[in-house]
């Protein structure tokens, strides 16, 4: 069977992506909105109710309009927005999150995609937690450098514009109060919100985010090789997933793998355990493109899952 795809939001930054890595593939008939219709309520009622799958790009509120504009109960739904991340009637996207998370994707007619920045802390954090090396009461600071493709169209519009010079790092988002910090905590297993500082940097794509611990507040203190050993088998035990640990190397720079463009195009993320077991201080970073993991290569890595098909179907990785 040849699934019918609808983006709604197909002409944005994260609907573009998607629509790049679909094409080619004869499994999918991915139907198109005419521009010029874009933004007609009529159409794209239409076109969501023709879908199998519809992937929604789209600020938040249109979000909520297309899902409100499905009137059957065939057309499956992956939401790109903020809308739906901590809703109990949606499976959260993050297919490696815990073992079992692939099969509820697949079970899902409702899937939102996971946030860009979320990512990063949740793929570091929870296995620690589970694991007991880390209590879930733990004062986190998560900081981190965005490309400014993350800020969609405008942000990118506005880098580009003749004539300006960004800045190389601009921190913002300091009132604390981050739209992916509900979805943060909700799937870290974190029981406080963590202290979020987010930075966006004057190059289009990719993200280097990172989470320092002091080891010595937890009660029993875990060494580097404690932490490295609890991600990489939390990792290896989740097949067809696209999240890596490096291998342990205490205090080595490695500058070139900390690039945040590193696994740009990709479908990747790379998570690296940098820790001193003298002072009982630990970084985990975290390494992937925020359009790829980030936004339309989980999108697509979604969709591979709710079709049955394999989930490396068009993603590099
Ligand atoms: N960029 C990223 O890294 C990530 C983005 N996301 C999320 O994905 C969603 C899309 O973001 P992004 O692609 O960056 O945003 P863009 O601004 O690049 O694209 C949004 C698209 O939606 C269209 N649109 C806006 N309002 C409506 C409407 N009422 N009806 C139909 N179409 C509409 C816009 O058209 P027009 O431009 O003509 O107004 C545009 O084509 C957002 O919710 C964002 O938060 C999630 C993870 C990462
Ligand atoms: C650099 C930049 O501005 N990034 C965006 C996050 C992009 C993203 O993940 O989008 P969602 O809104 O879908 O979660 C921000 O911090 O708001």
């Amino acid at each position: 069977m040849v699934a019918k795809i609808f983006i709604d939001g197909e002409a944005g930054t994260t609907g573009l992506q998607i629509r790049e890595r679909l094409a080619g593939r004869r499994d999918l008939d991915v139907i198109s909105i005419a521009h010029d219709k874009r933004k007609d309520l009529d159409e794209r009622k239409r076109l969501l109710n023709a879908a199998d799958v519809a992937i929604l790009c789209l600020p938040d509120d249109a979000a909520k309009q297309s899902v409100s504009l499905i009137e059957n109960d065939t057309t499956k739904v992956i939401d790109a927005s903020t809308a739906y991340r901590v809703d109990p009637d949606w499976t959260y996207g993050f297919a490696e999150m815990e073992p079992g998370q692939t099969e509820a994707i697949a079970k899902a007619r409702r899937v939102a995609n996971p946030g860009c920045w979320p990512q990063g802390l949740i793929a570091s954090l929870r296995p620690l937690i589970e694991a007991r090396l880390l209590p879930g009461d733990y004062p986190v600071s998560y900081h981190g450098i965005s490309g400014y493709s993350g800020g969609g169209r405008q942000m990118i519009e506005d880098y580009e514009a003749a004539g300006t010079t960004p800045s190389q790092f601009m921190p913002y988002g300091l009132s604390f109060k981050h739209k992916h910090l509900p979805e943060m905590q909700a799937y870290s297993g974190l029981n406080r919100a963590p202290l979020f500082e987010p930075v966006v940097g004057n190059f289009a794509q990719g993200m280097t985010n990172s989470v320092p611990l002091h080891l010595d507040m937890v009660a029993e203190i875990p060494t580097g090789k404690d932490l490295h050993a609890a991600l990489a088998d939390y990792y290896a035990a989740i097949s067809d997933g696209f999240v890596r640990v490096a291998p342990y190397e205490a205090g080595l720079a490695k500058t070139a793998a900390l690039d945040p463009q590193t696994h740009n195009g990709t479908n990747v993320m790379t998570l690296h355990v940098f820790a001193n077991d003298e002072t009982a201080q630990a970084v985990i970073v975290s390494v992937y493109d925020n359009l790829g993991k980030g936004a339309s290569g989980a999108a697509v890595q979604n969709l591979n899952i709710m079709l049955g098909v394999d989930p490396r179907e068009s993603l590099e990785g």
